[in-house]
């Protein structure tokens, strides 16, 4: 069934061709775009909805969250406010109440908080296991995110378990996630990730991680310079990631070596997660300098309980413009295209492919048993003929009024692959 969206007093498509327009319409069918262009030139269709001159935009695509987890860490973030810092450890709390935690309840937290980012008009997201860091936990962790994600990321190599400091300590803990871990979880995942950070993983050990990600045929990650200056931007630029997370700490080298992986068509993608910066009080990520360099971002919420409990994309945005320097266009387009381009999801050979060969430039070819069914995937992050039927509609005339009204609840209908969801 067809349905026409008309009276859309503006337009933002993402697309090269089409820009931001005026007075426009787009027709839904099925689960794609079949038409966008001028109200006064749409086609008929089977159903008409009239916006009445509201905006519309692409929905939210939030490339980095960890929504398979149980517990709560308000004790912790009350001690953040009151001075405490930030420190890996915490993940460990989690992990405890996570591995107590039955599938169901798993199952139920994350049907909360995908229903949640539904709501704020996030009409695709990725999301990771990690808190489980056992085989079997990794394992259920990855197949209950599957239930809901549009891209699941293996993140195996989050913490060294505290029970592993007996047992041969980080190097042995790397050798079970490289080895019967990744065996296990790799079939029903899209990428690997890594903690590349002090507390977590070091160099050596995010290496090992990547590179038997690589060779699984996954797309690559790395949590990188989030509390400190250190190896995981150059890491994810040597080893082609498909992107390089958290990025709140790094130098002017790092950023023209970012930038220059776009050079040649495919590129490493820095996401800055602004809610993570301000609720473990780090300095903001410099997206600014990012985008003058020439690098491609992505804005994800990072929605997790420890460092970033929100799924507030429309939030993450506000702050990029208010707080990080970027103009409305560039903050929703790094939160809409950029979470696509950052989870090779967006349809275009510009994007960072899900696997890709390091140093060469060239593109890997996705193992098809990396990715979980091989299910067809329609391009995110446009609105254009035969992009998912993935938009929101804000209750304002302009996706200014994203930064103009901060924290206020503008997204008041959502169609998530042309069904109408909210
Ligand atoms: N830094 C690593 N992982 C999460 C935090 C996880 C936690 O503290 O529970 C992050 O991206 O901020
Ligand atoms: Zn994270």
């Amino acid at each position: 069934m067809a349905t026409l969206i008309t009276g859309i007093g503006e337009l933002t498509t993402n697309d090269d061709e089409r820009g931001r327009m005026r007075d426009a319409a787009v027709v839904v069918d099925g689960d794609v775009i079949a038409w966008v262009g001028e109200a006064s030139a749409a086609p008929a269709a089977d159903e008409r909805v009239d916006v009445d001159g509201r905006a519309v935009l692409p929905g939210w695509v939030d490339s980095h969250t960890h929504l398979v987890f149980a517990g709560d860490r308000t004790a912790e973030f009350e001690a953040r406010m009151a001075g405490e810092a930030y420190a890996a450890g915490g993940i460990g709390v989690t992990v405890g109440a996570t591995r107590a935690a039955t599938d169901d309840e798993l199952t139920a937290n994350l049907d909360r908080l995908a229903d949640e980012l539904l709501r704020g008009g996030t009409t695709a997201f990725e999301t990771k296991t990690g808190y489980g860091l056992t085989v079997a936990d990794e394992l259920r962790s990855a197949r209950i995110a599957a239930t809901r994600a549009d891209s699941v990321t293996f993140l195996g190599a989050h913490l060294v378990p505290q029970d592993w400091a007996e047992r041969g300590g980080p190097d042995a803990y790397v050798d079970l996630v490289t080895g019967e871990m990744l065996a296990a979880v790799a079939p029903h995942v899209e990428a690997i990730d890594v903690f590349c950070e002090r507390g977590a993983f070091d160099e050596a050990q995010s290496r090992r991680v990547l590179e038997a990600g690589r060779a699984a045929g996954l797309a690559l990650r790395v949590h990188g310079n989030q509390l400190g200056p250190g190896p995981g931007v150059r890491l994810a630029v040597e080893l082609g990631a498909a992107s390089v997370d958290h990025v709140a700490f790094i130098d002017d080298e790092e950023v023209r070596m970012l930038a220059e992986t776009w050079h040649g068509g495919t590129g490493t993608v820095a996401t800055v997660l602004p809610a993570c910066d301000l609720s473990t009080r780090m300095p903001l990520a410099p997206a600014r300098r990012l985008v003058d360099a020439g690098a491609v971002i992505a804005i994800a919420t990072n929605c997790n309980p420890g460092t970033s409990y929100t799924t507030s994309m429309a939030f993450c945005v506000a702050t990029a413009v208010l707080q990080m320097g970027l103009t409305v266009e560039e903050a929703v387009r790094a939160a809409t295209l950029g979470g696509a381009v950052a989870l090779g999801l967006d349809g275009d050979e510009s994007a960072a492919a899900p696997v890709r060969a390091a140093g060469s430039g060239e593109r890997g070819v996705p193992d098809p048993a990396a990715s979980r069914a091989g299910r067809a995937r329609l391009p995110l992050g446009r609105i254009r003929p035969g992009a998912r039927a993935d938009l929101q509609v804000l209750d304002a005339p302009s996706i200014t009024h994203l930064a103009y009204r901060p924290g206020v609840p503008l997204t008041s209908a959502v169609w998530r692959a042309g069904a109408r969801v909210v």
